[in-house]
């Protein structure tokens, strides 16, 4: 059995985790943490990190980048892993999390879905191919009004490993309304559409002459990132120290 402690309990994914671990007979959650304390739960909730003092094996987080700094202290200091969902963090935050993997074992991932850690392969074999060609690549992600970071993790992610397969040679262009030049071609294009509740979309688009290659994912339901991370959480439960990604999970190593 998996005891989980549920950081951002009370938000849109920690509801969703709450609903599918009730019928999870490997997993439960013993405690969850979130500002908001305004939901009726069957596990305590502490508003503040700090006066956690209910014993767990993971704490899956899903709240917002602000928090993490404290979140990653308190599991230092209890030795607990992490799987780390929440977007949007700087470069001071990912440092942070970077150096703590020394100590404890964390699993950092923009998009806890198996479409589209699959996605994040297959864009490398498009880019190395379509781009030798001379084809251009523009991200469009949609999400739904609620969202606050932009553009989301996911397309950060998916731009990272097209360019990580690329020498990293390409750099992100997020708004073209303040120069009238043409695109670089060694540029990666990255936009956020926001509207209503669509739960996530991301089309990548490779355009090259008279033709054109798009892979797109689309998010029907928040159940498929509840679901990876759950299956995150009993795998990095029986983890050392380090830094991990749903790559692992996918492949059991
Ligand atoms: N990796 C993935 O697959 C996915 C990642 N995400 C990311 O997860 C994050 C959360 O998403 P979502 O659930 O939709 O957002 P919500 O805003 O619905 O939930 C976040 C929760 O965290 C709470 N919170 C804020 N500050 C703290 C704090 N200091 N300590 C504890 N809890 C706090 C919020 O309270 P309050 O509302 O009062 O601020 C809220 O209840 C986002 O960054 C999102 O991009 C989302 C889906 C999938
Ligand atoms: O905020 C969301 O909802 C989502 N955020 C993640 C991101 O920023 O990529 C993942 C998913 O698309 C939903």
């Amino acid at each position: 059995m998996t005891r989980i402690i549920m950081h951002g309990c009370n938000g849109k994914m920690g509801q969703v985790i709450s609903k599918i671990v009730e019928e999870d007979n490997d997993a439960s959650i013993v405690a969850g943490i979130d500002i908001s304390d305004h939901i009726d739960n069957p596990y305590p909730v502490f508003t503040d990190i700090n006066t956690l003092d209910v014993e767990g094996d993971v704490i899956i987080d899903f709240s917002t980048a602000k928090a993490v700094p404290s979140l990653i202290d308190y599991a230092k200091s209890r030795k607990i892993p992490v799987v780390l969902c929440t977007t949007g963090l700087n470069d001071e935050q990912i440092n942070l999390v970077n150096e703590a993997s020394k100590e404890i074992a964390i699993l950092l991932s923009a998009n806890m879905s198996l479409g589209v850690n699959l996605i994040l392969n297959l864009v490398k074999k498009a880019a190395q191919t379509l781009t030798s060609a001379n084809f251009d690549i523009e991200i469009i992600e949609k999400h739904h009004n609620q969202k606050i970071d932009a553009p989301s993790g996911t397309a950060l992610a998916i731009a990272d490993s097209i360019n990580a397969s690329l020498n990293n040679e390409y750099s992100y262009t997020y708004d073209r309304s303040k120069e009238r030049v043409k695109r670089d071609s060694k540029e990666i294009g990255i936009h956020a559409v926001r509207g209503g509740t669509i739960v996530g979309e991301h089309s990548i688009i490779f355009a090259g002459k008279d033709e054109i290659v798009e892979l797109n994912h689309s998010a029907l339901s928040k159940d498929i990132f509840a679901v990876g991370a759950v299956n995150a959480a009993k795998f990095l439960s029986q983890k050392s120290e380090g830094m991990y990604d749903m790559q692992n999970v996918i492949e059991g190593n």
